[in-house]
């Protein structure tokens, strides 16, 4: 078994990773929420986030870890909405 530091140091190096990730992502959600804005969309699309989670367990083969993939690809997603709702609201950069 490795020790405890070697395992926080690969932990470290995927949290930055998923910082840029996520951050980029958060980037992409403006965008698309300006274009709902535009169009007059709503914030929420059911199926869109139904085929997210879905093509995401098929590629991803979470096997045992599948029910957690799916709570955290959601998590990403109300924080997603709750970001588009504050730009949609006028509070957003
Ligand atoms: O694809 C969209 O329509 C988005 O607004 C992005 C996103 C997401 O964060 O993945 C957020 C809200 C929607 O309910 C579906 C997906």
């Amino acid at each position: 078994m490795r020790n405890l530091e070697e395992v926080r140091k690969d932990i470290d190096a995927i949290n930055q990773e998923m910082v840029r990730l996520f951050l980029r992502r958060m980037e992409l959600s403006e965008e698309v929420v300006r274009y709902k804005m535009e169009h007059q969309l709503p914030i929420y699309d059911k199926e869109r986030e139904q085929a997210i989670v879905e093509a995401m367990v098929k590629t991803g083969d979470p096997g045992h870890l599948e029910a957690y993939l799916r709570d955290f690809l959601k998590a990403l997603m109300e924080i997603s909405k709750d970001y588009q709702q504050e730009v949609l609201d006028g509070e957003g950069p």
